[in-house]
Formats: C-alpha cells, structure tokens, sequence
C-alpha cells in the first residue's frame, strides 16, 4: 500500500512538555485509520502538526511523497488535506450554503477569488460542489439558513461537509461524535465508512472507543506524547500497554 501520509520522528515541546514524542507512523492510500489515547495523550497536537497549525519542534511530515514540514494550514489544505475541529469551527452568521462554499473555494486555489469576481464558470463550479455536499450530508433544505440555527449534529456534518468540499485526499477527522447521542455516533460511523468506501482516505480522532474499533482498519495509539501501539483493533483491544494506559489515567 502506498503511504500518503509519513510522519518521521514527529516531535513537539511546549516549554519543558512534550507533547509529541519522536512519533514515526505513516497513512495508507485509502486507509481509515484511528488515533486514540488518554486525555493529554497528543492527539490534537499531532492532527495539528499534521495540517500546519503548529510547527513540529523536530521531525518531518511527508504528503504524496513531498515534505510538508512546516508549511503554514493553508498550504496544507491546498495540497490536498482537509480537517475538522474538535471545537466547532464553522461560521455561524452565515448561511448553510455559504459555510460549505468557503472549503468549495478553498479547493478551487488561491486565485479563485479572482475568478468568481470575474467569472461565472468559476462560480457555477463551486456552488455546484456546494450543493452536491450539502445534500451529501442531508442539510440541502437548510441551505438557506444560517448556521447558528442548526443542531449542533447538524453543524459537525456542516463541518464534515466544508472539508469534503475541498476534495480532500486526506480527511482529518478530530472528535466528530463529541457530543452526538448513540443513534447519531452509529449514523455517522456509517457515513464514515461510506465516505472510506469511496476510495476516501481518514484518519480519526475519538473518544468513542466502540466507533473507533467499530469502523478502523488500524489504529495508532498514543500515551504521554509516545506511540505505544498501531496496530488492527483486535490486536490494540489485547495490548498490555495501551490496557496499562488507559487505567493510569482517567479516561474511558
Ligand atoms: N499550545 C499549547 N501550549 C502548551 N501546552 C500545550 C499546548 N497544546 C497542548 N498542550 C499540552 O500538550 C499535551 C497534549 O495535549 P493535546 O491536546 O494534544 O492532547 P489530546 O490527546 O488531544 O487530549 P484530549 O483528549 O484531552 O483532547 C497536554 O499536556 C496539553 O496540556
């Protein structure tokens, strides 16, 4: 399998923490792969090196071959990475539809602002991806409403659908059911799959260990910044240490 994501020795300090620690793992083309761990494990610190907002103290980061180490978010995206918060980040004055524009605009590069000042086929193009997510995700009724009026389900999948709109080749999930009930976690894990099932490679921050196990091929596991196991779920249900981890601390 060819990897599209590498990360070598990912490390990052924050004064005298380390909060990634010489992490080394890589993504699969057409992976769905799990990241787990304790509260303070790392987790969010790695999907942040990963996409750009924080720069790695050492180590390198590699997409579709090429290092990436470094560069700011934007870039990031640009090349084909798309994420989402564990704090909901979408903009909530302004429309459904405008939300999930924003990432159909981000695919289409730096000059398409340009271009939809200029050009209608521009234009057509990103409100044609826009709809085609927002009825990806079942909100094409609410395209006209702003999206501080959505549940807060429906806003994660606006999130979700923001970052598809890119036609990420990599989807970074971070926490997507935090804070969804269990039929809602079960609907998403499906449309998880589904999106994995296309071809769609993602890797998964949760908390919700039945999804993670449920629906990832692999999962990396992380404790004190440290990779303590990546490996099937099967596997990483039986490891002593992740058990060792996850009772010293207090999660789960
Ligand atoms: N900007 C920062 N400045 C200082 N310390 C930070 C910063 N970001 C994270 N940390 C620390 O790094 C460690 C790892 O945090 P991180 O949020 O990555 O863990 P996590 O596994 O995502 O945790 P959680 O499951 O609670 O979200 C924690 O001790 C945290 O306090």
């Amino acid at each position: 399998m060819t990897a599209l994501l590498e990360l070598d020795g990912l490390t990052r300090h924050f004064g005298g923490l380390t909060a990634v620690d010489e992490v080394t793992t890589h993504v699969g083309q057409g992976e769905l792969v799990g990241l787990i761990g304790p509260n303070g494990a790392g987790k969010t610190t790695l999907f942040n090196l990963i996409s750009g907002f924080t720069r790695p103290s050492s180590g390198a980061v590699r997409f579709k071959g090429e290092e990436i180490t470094g560069l700011p978010p934007h870039q990031v995206a640009h090349r084909g990475m798309s994420r989402t918060f564990q704090n909901l980040r979408v903009f909530p004055n302004m429309t459904v539809f405008d939300n999930i524009s924003v990432g159909a605009l981000g695919a289409l590069g730096v000059g398409a602002f340009q271009s939809v000042i200029g050009g209608r086929k521009r234009s057509h193009e990103i409100s044609e991806r826009s709809w085609e997510m927002l009825e990806r995700v079942g909100l094409n009724e609410q395209a006209n409403d702003l999206a501080a009026n959505l549940s807060y389900g429906k806003r994660k999948y606006l999130e979700i659908a923001r970052a598809l709109a890119m036609e990420p080749d990599l989807l970074i999930l971070d926490e997507p059911a935090a804070g969804m009930n269990h039929s809602e976690t079960a609907e998403l894990s499906q449309f998880i799959t589904e999106l994995n099932s296309e071809g769609l490679t993602i890797m998964l921050v949760e908390h919700d260990m039945s999804l993670v196990m449920g629906i990832c091929e692999r999962v990396v596991v992380l404790a004190s910044g440290r990779k303590i196991a990546d490996d099937t779920p099967v596997e990483v249900r039986q490891n002593q240490a992740v058990l060792d981890a996850y009772l010293g601390g207090d999660d789960e």
